[in-house]
């Protein structure tokens, strides 16, 4: 069995380890971690198979781990991606904002190859990038719109130097529009779908990135359009958020869930 180190004991980590522990995903969660003590003991406490709780992100991949589980934040890829791929354990990411940076990009593939290892990056909140990897030589323009009501777009740094009050917006309002390179420095927890499509499309200088502030939406919607020599693909998501992070889509949970266990699993894969 696959042994899984976490990293991110919120929202998205939760459902992991408990999707780990109930044996939907067939593999061992041994080591957690968290900024926050508090969340990790919590999380811990809800496991009947316990994980120990290092005390430091580095001791995660010192120890024997097969695959180290991102779902903390763009600071933490950035922090310690390169130390995993360095100890030989794969690495699954879902603050895929942080990969936007070339510098850290090129690092990062450049060690996977070096130490034969794989960063596994979910398709998130989002759906459709099956279609746009095949397409990808073939693509003239990328966009995404999305749509969340104004408390899932809280804490963003993109408030600090924005005259913008979430709490007097009372209509469906554009709140930002640009790269999706800038989007996902100024909104790092609400826009890592935006780094996947630069990721399999045409970058992140080129994929234009439009976010509305709608008070009366209870869902996180994400509106794809793509086109190119191949013709036109358009997807669109309607993700009820988590009941604990409205920022954070039950799909995205979902897809991290898939995605594990399908690295544990010995199995007929389906799709591109
Ligand atoms: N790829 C995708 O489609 C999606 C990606 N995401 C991203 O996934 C990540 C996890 O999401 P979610 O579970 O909802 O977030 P939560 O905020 O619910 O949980 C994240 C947890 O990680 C902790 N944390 C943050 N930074 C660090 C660090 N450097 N080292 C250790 N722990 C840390 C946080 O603690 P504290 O709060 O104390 O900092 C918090 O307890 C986020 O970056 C989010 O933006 C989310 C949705 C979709
Ligand atoms: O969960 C979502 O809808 C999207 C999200 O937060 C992200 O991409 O960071």
């Amino acid at each position: 069995m696959k042994r899984i180190g976490l990293l991110g004991c919120g929202a998205i980590g939760t459902q992991i380890a408990l999707a780990i522990d109930t044996g939907k995903i067939p593999g061992v969660l041994t080591h957690i971690y968290d900024n926050s003590k508090y969340a990790a003991t919590e999380l811990a406490s809800k496991l009947n198979n316990k994980p120990l709780i290092v005390e430091n992100s580095h001791l995660l991949s010192s120890n024997p781990i097969d695959i180290i589980v991102e779902a903390a934040s763009q600071d933490a890829v950035k922090d310690v991606a390169l130390s995993v791929l360095q100890n030989k354990r794969d690495l699954m990411i879902m603050s895929v904002g942080a990969l936007l940076d070339e510098s850290i990009y090129d690092v990062l593939s450049d060690a996977c190859n070096h130490f034969k290892k794989t960063i596994y990056l979910p398709s998130g909140a989002i759906a459709g990038l099956d279609g746009l990897k095949s397409v990808k030589d073939e693509l003239e323009s990328v966009s995404i719109t999305t749509t969340k009501h104004p408390r899932s777009l809280k804490g963003a740094k993109f408030f600090e130097t924005s005259d913008i009050n979430l709490d007097a917006i009372d209509s469906s309002t554009i709140i930002f529009e640009g790269t999706a390179k800038e989007a996902v420095s100024m909104f790092p927890a609400n826009i890592n779908v935006a780094a996947l499509l630069s990721l399999c499309g045409i970058g992140s200088e080129k994929t234009i990135v439009k976010i509305i502030a709608d008070p009366n939406t209870d869902k996180n919607t994400h509106h794809i359009e793509a086109k190119g020599k191949f013709g036109k693909m358009t997807f669109t998501i309607e993700n009820f958020p988590d009941p604990n992070n409205p920022k954070t889509s039950r799909l995205a949970i979902l897809s991290a869930i898939e995605t594990l266990r399908k690295y544990c699993s010995d199995d007929i894969q389906i799709g591109t």
